[in-house]
């Protein structure tokens, strides 16, 4: 049997998974880390937190599989995504704290750049828009904010990283700076056209060259990771953004496939081949993956909150005991009485894009109770879904199956609720660790486990499948309240 080790550095754990062959899990280690919120709108990670809980879970993980380190035929990285560090080339320390993806600190900054009128410069080139969800502005902000840091960055003292890029120096030693073509696609320095670098890019943020890493493909030599480290010099063979590993992992290999990811954030990625189709409804054209210089790009619609708004249920109102029992509430209720919850803790993401916006629960009454709120939650995802698939109709995409995954998607009753608010099939595959798989499956190409993608989609396997089975005049009922209660808590 062949093993694979797959890292899967999410925004609110740092998970590791063995996957055999076959694309089933043989161990998983994780590790929850610390949400730091210094201010309205921050959010930030300690970037020694990051590693420490990512090798505690590669450990842990090797250990639960009953394998040594050496039976691994090498490693797959997938990361949260835009998550910006910054660190010293010496020490490998980082400057400065992580600025996580949902950090909304840079909102004036992007805010000033688009009325200069540079969004189409920046959009044309990297598929993105201006906004500080993206690296740019984030890694602009630390640049100019933390003392001395620009002088050290234009000495070349410096190292710029994504999450992946971060792990990759921290696992080599500091001998590969390197991030693959799907992860640069997210910091807005990046055209996605060229696949290289945008000079023009870098001037707008002020960002010196000297600080990027190397771009390569998804699947590609990334040098050997420390013995010391795990026990073996392991060849590090693929690196991919966790959205466009959800999309592998999920075998959406073909122009029109689309999946749907429900971790602390939701992301629809929708296959659209060798074209970087250009949205009309302000969704992000992205790179999918690159595999041997080549291209396949993708449609994506972003959600900031989906299950963060189940874990503010738990942590923030501590209306509930466990992310679970939002499934008994829900169910415990004939509908949600009128309440909508618009979860826009971090400002609102595609289609809306705007980062001023902030959450609310409207429609309330005396009777309202927690299952109304909880469900109201939990159909906050759903109607947030279906302002992005129809934004990927209007764009031309046909929705009849999507495949959904993540931390969520155990919640049955939600994926119910999802099938009936898009009108569209909604299968769960039997791995719901797409994330990590996808990450496995670009090693495993790499290595020659696996000799094409069409080989890897025979392995996929759906466990249960969810059809629409509500009315359509409550479907639209329901969906035109949402829509109401977004305009009440947009900014603008
Ligand atoms: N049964 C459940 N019902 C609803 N939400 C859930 C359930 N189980 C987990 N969650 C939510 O799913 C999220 C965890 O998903 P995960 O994929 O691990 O996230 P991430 O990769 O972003 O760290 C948490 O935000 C949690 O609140
Ligand atoms: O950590 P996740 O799974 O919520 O994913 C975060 C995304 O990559 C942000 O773009």
């Amino acid at each position: 049997m062949t093993y694979i080790l797959a890292i899967d550095q999410g925004t609110t754990s740092s998970r590791a998974i063995v996957f055999n062959e076959k694309g089933r899990s043989c161990g998983t280690g994780q590790r929850e880390f610390t949400q730091h919120y210094p201010d309205d709108g921050w959010v930030e990670h300690d970037p020694e937190e990051i590693w420490e809980t990512t090798l505690a879970s590669c450990r842990e993980a090797i250990e639960k599989a009953g394998i040594s380190a050496g039976d691994l035929a090498g490693i797959g990285i997938t990361n949260q995504r835009e998550t910006t560090l910054l660190w010293d080339r010496q020490t490998g320390k980082a400057v400065y704290p992580a600025i996580v993806w949902q950090d909304r600190r840079t909102a004036e900054w992007t805010a000033k750049l688009k009325s200069q009128g540079l969004e189409s410069t920046v959009s044309k080139r990297t598929g993105l828009l201006l906004d500080p969800y993206f690296s740019g502005s984030k890694l602009a902000w630390i640049l100019d904010n933390v003392p001395g840091v620009r002088q050290r960055a234009e000495a070349g003292e410096l190292a710029f990283g994504t999450v992946d890029t971060f792990l990759l120096w921290r696992l080599t030693g500091g001998k590969q700076h390197a991030t693959d073509a799907t992860n640069a696609s997210r910091t807005l320095l990046f055209n996605i056209h060229t696949q290289q670098w945008d000079k023009a890019l870098l001037d707008i943020f002020g960002i010196p060259a000297s600080l990027l890493p190397e771009v390569k493909d998804t699947g590609a030599d990334f040098g050997r990771c420390n013995p010391e480290l795990l026990g073996a010099a392991l060849p590090i063979a693929a690196m991919v953004g966790d959205q466009q590993g959800a999309t592998i992992g999920q075998a959406c290999f073909a122009p029109g496939m689309a999946k749907s990811t429900y971790g602390t954030g939701c992301f629809v990625v929708l296959n659209t081949g060798r074209e970087a189709q250009t949205s009309s409804h302000r969704l992000l054209t992205t790179v999918a993956y690159r595999i041997g210089g080549e291209v396949t790009y993708a449609l994506e619609g972003s959600i900031f909150v989906a299950g963060a708004a189940v874990q503010w249920l738990r942590d923030g109102l501590k209306l509930i005991g466990s992310a679970a029992e939002t499934q008994a509430l829900a169910e415990s209720v004939p509908s949600a009485n009128g309440v909508y919850m618009v979860p826009a803790f971090t400002g609102l993401g595609a289609p809306y894009w705007d980062p001023d916006a902030r959450g609310a629960i409207l429609g309330l009454t005396r009777d309202t109770g927690i299952a109304h709120i909880a469900r109201a939650t939990l159909e906050s995802v759903c109607y947030q879904t279906r302002d992005l698939v129809e934004a990927m109709i209007g764009d031309g995409a046909d929705f009849s199956t999507l495949r959904v995954d993540g931390g969520m998607v155990v919640n049955n009753w939600l994926v119910q609720r999802l099938a009936d608010t898009l009108a569209c099939d909604c299968e769960r595959p039997l791995v719901t660790e797409t994330t990590a798989l996808g990450a496995a499956y670009m090693a495993g190409l790499q290595l020659g486990v696996y000799d094409s993608l069409e080989k890897i989609a025979e392995l996929w396997e759906r466990e249960a499948l969810f059809q629409p089975a509500m009315k359509e005049v409550d479907r639209e009922r329901r969906y035109h309240g949402w829509r109401q209660a977004v305009e009440r808590v947009r900014s603008g």
